[in-house]
């Protein structure tokens, strides 16, 4: 059972606390991206921006206007779900014509603005196919598309690059970069991509079981862990490596005097000829490092090794294993 799920004593029903007490806001023409595990709440936290579901209590503001008293189709917001919500029997030009007609567009413009954002998106070869007969990523195009067709001042995007290949996802980043830039759009985007969050937000917001564990931006949250490394090491003697390298010549450089601790001072992971160390160590350490790395190449003990600081990746993933 969830044990966020508590009684109110006062409705006299359990409710579902899913999302508990966050605070976070977003200037005009920034990014901020929330980050979170599976469940920890980020599709919750979006439908509740949006009005999808209600609220307990807490308020969601955009720029003067309070969700409680605000119509949605007074704010200029716009929106991407997790999962396409599309017209399967429509074309994709179909589709976007009719949202440039909802949006307000003069009729004689939507042929123009259409063409636009089908070339934006780099999806022209799909322009006359039906919903139903296009891929996940494209779907994924068109519903961004659906998105971001009124240069809204508000974007909210649930897993914007879900499913997109490589290629296309810079696309997008791309195109909510240039969003951001020229219409000084406020956007929210949940992803699971550490390299997504790096590339377009200026801000993350870590969530962990429907709470705030971290917020700043990239570069701060990497910062705060400055301390910390990663090393791989590719070697066909992993326990020998490990037995010399790092217990007999103490590689990172830890106080070794420290025995009462249960708590080792570095953790592994191995997988058949690769070791991966992460540790938290003094920076004067760094230059050892690399000159026992090299020569423990040079002697044939590790075909080849990897050493540097801590990824907001691998930031995420401490947050995450703290919390358990
Ligand atoms: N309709 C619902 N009723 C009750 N609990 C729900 C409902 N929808 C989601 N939950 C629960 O709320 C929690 C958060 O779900 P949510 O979809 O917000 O997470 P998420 O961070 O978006 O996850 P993911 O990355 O998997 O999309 C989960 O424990 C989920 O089981």
């Amino acid at each position: 059972m969830d044990d966020r799920i508590t009684f109110d004593e006062a409705k006299k029903r359990y409710t579902n606390r899913i999302v508990d007490d966050v605070t976070f806001g977003v200037d005009a023409g920034q990014c901020l991206g929330l980050l979170g595990p599976n469940g920890a709440g980020k599709t919750t936290s979006i439908y509740m921006m949006t009005g999808l579901i209600s609220r307990n209590h807490g308020k969601v503001i955009y720029g003067n206007n309070d969700l409680n008293d605000t119509s949605l189709s007074d704010l200029s917001l716009g929106y991407c779900s997790q999962y396409d919500s599309l017209w399967k029997l429509l074309t994709v030009k179909e589709t976007i014509q009719f949202y440039l007609n909802v949006c307000g567009y003069p009729k004689k413009d939507i042929p123009y603005y259409t063409k636009a954002l089908i070339e934006a998106c780099g999806i022209e070869n799909h322009t006359n196919k039906k919903v139903s007969e296009i891929s996940g990523g494209t779907k994924r195009k068109l519903s961004l598309i659906i998105a971001i067709c009124s240069s809204p001042s508000y974007l909210i995007l649930d897993e914007p690059s879900a499913g997109m290949d490589p290629f296309t996802r810079r696309y997008m980043w791309k195109l909510i970069s240039q969003l951001k830039k020229v219409r000084e759009t406020s956007t929210i985007l949940t992803t699971h991509s550490t390299e997504e969050a790096e590339a377009l937000c200026d801000r993350i917001a870590i969530l962990i079981k429907g709470n705030l564990v971290c917020i700043d931006t990239p570069n701060s949250i990497k910062m705060n862990q400055s301390n910390h490394y990663v090393l791989e090491v590719f070697t066909d003697n992993p326990e020998e490596f490990e037995e010399y390298y790092i217990n007999r010549c103490n590689l990172f450089g830890l106080d070794q005097t420290n025995t009462n601790s249960d708590k080792k001072q570095y953790n592994v992971e191995s997988s058949f000829n690769h070791q991966k160390y992460t540790v938290e160590m003094k920076t004067q350490n760094i230059a050892n490092v690399f000159s026992v790395m090299e020569e423990a190449k040079e002697k044939g003990h590790i075909s080849q090794y990897n050493f540097g600081q801590y990824s907001l990746e691998q930031v995420f993933i401490d947050f995450v294993n703290d919390s358990k």
